[in-house]
Formats: C-alpha cells, structure tokens, sequence
C-alpha cells in the first residue's frame, strides 16, 4: 500500500531528479501534485526543473563519484532519470544498495548509447531495424560507410536531440561526418553509429506505460524532425490497423526487455516494407509533450504515476492536437521570449516557456500545444503560436 507524508518529513516520498530540463520540470509538478518530495539534479544552475522543485543540486552526472555522493546524502526513494548522459554504472552500484532507479538502472544503461539499446533491439529480439555497423576511427567510419551504401547516417553513440548527427551522402563526405560526430558527442569518446538511411513514409513515438496494471500505449503521435531534433508533433498519427499492431508489438517487445515502471517513447519509422525500430527513451519524450494538450493523463502524470506504483488501466484521448517548437537562434544569456499574447489569442492553444537560463544556437526554449477537432488544423495552429514566439538576444550585454 502507498503512503506517505508531508515532504521535508520522515515520512515524505522523496524523488530525485537526474536531468532537469523541459521534460524533467512536467515530471516534478505531477509528482508535487501527489504530495511527493522533489529533487532536481542538473549540471547547470537554473535549470528548468529547479525552479519548481524543493531543492536542487548542480553536478556533473557523469562523475560517478559525485552522483554516489549525492545519492547516499539524499537517499531518496525513487531515482529518475531524465536525461541519457549520466554515470549509469554508478546506478547499478546504487541499485545494488537498494536504492530504486526508474525504470530499472539497467534500462537506464542500456539507452545511454545507442550500441546498448540497437544490439539489444536487433540481436537479442531480432526487431527489424535500419541496417547499421559502429566505428572507432575515420577509417573504420570509411569502411562502414562502403559497406552500407550512401546515403547513410552517422550519430556519436553518446548524443541526443541529434547532437553530432549527419548524413553522409557520398563515401567523400565520411571525413565531414566524422568530425561533426567528434564535435557533437556529449561525453569523450569517438565511437559512432552508422546506420542506412531509411526512405521511411513518416515517424512516430509510440508511448508505452508498464505500470501494476500491465502495458497501456498512449494512441501514436506523429512528428517530424529537423537536423535531428523535434520540431513539430501531433496525435493521433494516423495509421492502419495492421501497422499500429506491428508498431505495439514491437513496443511491447522492448519494453518488456527493458523491464521496470514508468513511461516508454518508442520511436518507430514507418516505411514501405513495414515497421522499423529506431529507438526508445525509458523516460518521457520530448515529441510526447503534446500529450499536455491531448490526453486526460499527460505523459508526464503518467510516468508519475506508474513510478509511485499507482494503477493506469487505460489512456484516453480527449481531442487531436499538435506541438510546434521554438528553437534560439543567438547565444548568451541576456535575452528576452516576447510574441506570447499573440501567440494565446490562438483558439486552444496553450504554451510552456522552459525558463532556461541561457540561449544557443538551436536550443529549445518553448512548446505551443494546440488542440483542434483534426491533427491538421492543430498542426497549422501550433506551428502559427510557435512563429510568433521570438527571443531577442541582447547583443552587448553579458
Ligand atoms: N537511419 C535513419 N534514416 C533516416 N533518418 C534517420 C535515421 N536515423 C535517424 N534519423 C532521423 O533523425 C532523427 C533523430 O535521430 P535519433 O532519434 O536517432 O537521434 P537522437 O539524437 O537520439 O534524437 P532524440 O534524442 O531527440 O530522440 C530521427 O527521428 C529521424 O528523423
Ligand atoms: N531529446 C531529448 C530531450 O528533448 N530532452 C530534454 O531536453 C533537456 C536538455 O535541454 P538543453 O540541451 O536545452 O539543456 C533535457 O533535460 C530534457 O528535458
Ligand atoms: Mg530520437
């Protein structure tokens, strides 16, 4: 039976963040809503999540020293990761303790890197995936690059938001490639993933919530990416019935590899000759905040809830809707989002401004969700509330 009391008491449900982005800060209010305890970890300070959390600490998650520290200082009840780069070994090490990592801390290994998660999607469960080899040099790169045809594409394994991600058209551009993965790695280390490109019809994140009552999936969200990062979302993704069973079944097969509690966003390609797998997050998805617009329980309560060991026996979908992003363009961290109240005059439209501390080129700094009676015209309306988002960047000023 859960129970517990008030945070800052013996008797509090404490949570521990690691990550506290966009996605991390929807996770703290659900959990705050239930009365939980909330700990937000980042590596900088001012993080999203920070600001709606109890406490907050900045480390670098990938010290494994630092993050035992911490842990053993904070004992919290339930550790949840939201990010991928994070010292997973020292999550193993905890759980072996007796410390509980969400959903499970060999999930969270497995889905650090891509070889983990592919090895195990393509030879363990024999799902189909696009073909791929990995490579620890240029030449390597080289050769796996004439082995699966052009075009194809290269990712660091350690990256994510399609950080270091680029696709090498001719054999010539390996060297191109190699570099941008080197430079877009977020932790050291050179090895990459080469994978064929996939001509897919379009791609979806399919969320998959393992809880007590067993696996529930949320209906299909559609997204479109750019440069390797979401720009656009939208449920229900329309698709046919023998496809949605494929995409389910491979869904369950992952995850029931994978194992534990919580949200799953399994991101599938699909294609001419089928459903392929391309990855999955053992965490809410960054194309899932739509779910805010859409559901009557978002991915974010969910995940909340499977966590804590609560029940969720179904997902019901109460309107079509859309996200749009808004992406900076300068850098620094004097700036300014204007072009909100234009954007909420929009019928059904609601946005998240993250709160970030800092712009770079290319970052995420809001959502627009709309919600419409179809996916199309929720899509017009939410890319429309996203273009009138701007942030200014102030030049001169530190
Ligand atoms: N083999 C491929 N063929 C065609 N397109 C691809 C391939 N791999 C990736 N992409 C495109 O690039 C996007 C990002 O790739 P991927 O999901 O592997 O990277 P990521 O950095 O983990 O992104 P995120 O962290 O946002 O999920 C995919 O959603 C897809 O649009
Ligand atoms: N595709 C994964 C993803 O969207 N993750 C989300 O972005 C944050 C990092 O943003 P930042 O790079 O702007 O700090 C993460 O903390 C998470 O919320
Ligand atoms: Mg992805």
């Amino acid at each position: 039976m859960a129970m517990w009391g008030a945070p800052f008491s013996a008797q509090s449900r404490k949570l521990l963040l690691l990550g506290s982005g966009e996605l991390g800060k929807e996770v703290i209010i659900e959990a705050q809503r239930l009365g939980v305890e909330t700990v937000a970890v980042d590596s900088y300070e001012h993080a999203p999540a920070m600001g709606v959390a109890h406490r907050s600490y900045v480390i670098d998650m990938l010290d494994a020293e630092a993050l035992k520290a911490l842990i053993r200082l904070e004992k919290p009840d339930l550790i949840v990761p939201e990010i991928e780069a994070i010292a997973t070994h020292a999550l193993e090490e905890l759980e072996q303790e007796g410390f509980f990592v969400v959903p499970t801390a060999r999930a969270a290994r497995l889905t650090m890197d891509r070889e983990g998660i592919r090895r195990l999607a393509a030879e363990e469960l024999g799902l189909p995936t696009a073909a791929y080899r990995f490579a620890d040099s240029l030449d390597e790169l080289r050769q796996a690059v004439e082995e699966l045809g052009t075009p194809c594409v290269i990712k660091p394994i350690m990256s994510s938001s399609g950080k270091g991600q680029s696709i090498c058209r001719v054999p010539e551009d390996a060297e191109v490639c190699w570099n941008t993965a080197l430079e877009g790695a977020r932790a050291k280390g050179t090895r990459v993933i080469v994978e064929a490109f996939v001509s897919f019809r379009s791609e979806i994140t399919l969320l998959t919530v393992r809880s007590v009552s067993g696996t529930v999936f949320c209906p299909p969200i559609g997204h479109i990416q750019k440069d390797g990062d979401y720009v656009e979302s939208w449920q229900p993704h329309f698709m046919s019935a023998g496809e949605l069973e494929e995409a389910q079944s491979i869904a369950k097969a992952v995850t029931d590899q994978l194992g534990g509690r919580g949200i799953f966003g399994v991101e599938l390609f699909l294609t001419d000759q089928g459903v392929l797998f391309s990855e999955v997050s053992p965490r809410p998805h960054d194309t899932g905040m739509v779910t805010m617009a859409t559901q009557d329980v978002s991915q974010f309560a969910l995940h909340v809830r499977a966590i804590l060991g609560f029940p969720v026996e179904s997902v019901q979908l109460l309107t079509p809707g859309a996200s749009a992003t808004l992406k900076a363009e300068g850098e620094g961290q004097a700036f300014t989002v204007s072009g909100m109240g234009e954007a909420l005059a929009l019928p059904r439209t609601q946005i998240r401004v993250f709160g970030k501390p800092a712009v770079r080129p290319g970052r995420r700094m809001a959502v627009a969700l709309s919600a419409a009676e179809d996916v199309e015209i929720a899509r017009t309306i939410a890319k429309q509330a996203a273009s009138m988002l701007k942030v200014e960047v102030y030049e001169n000023e530190q």
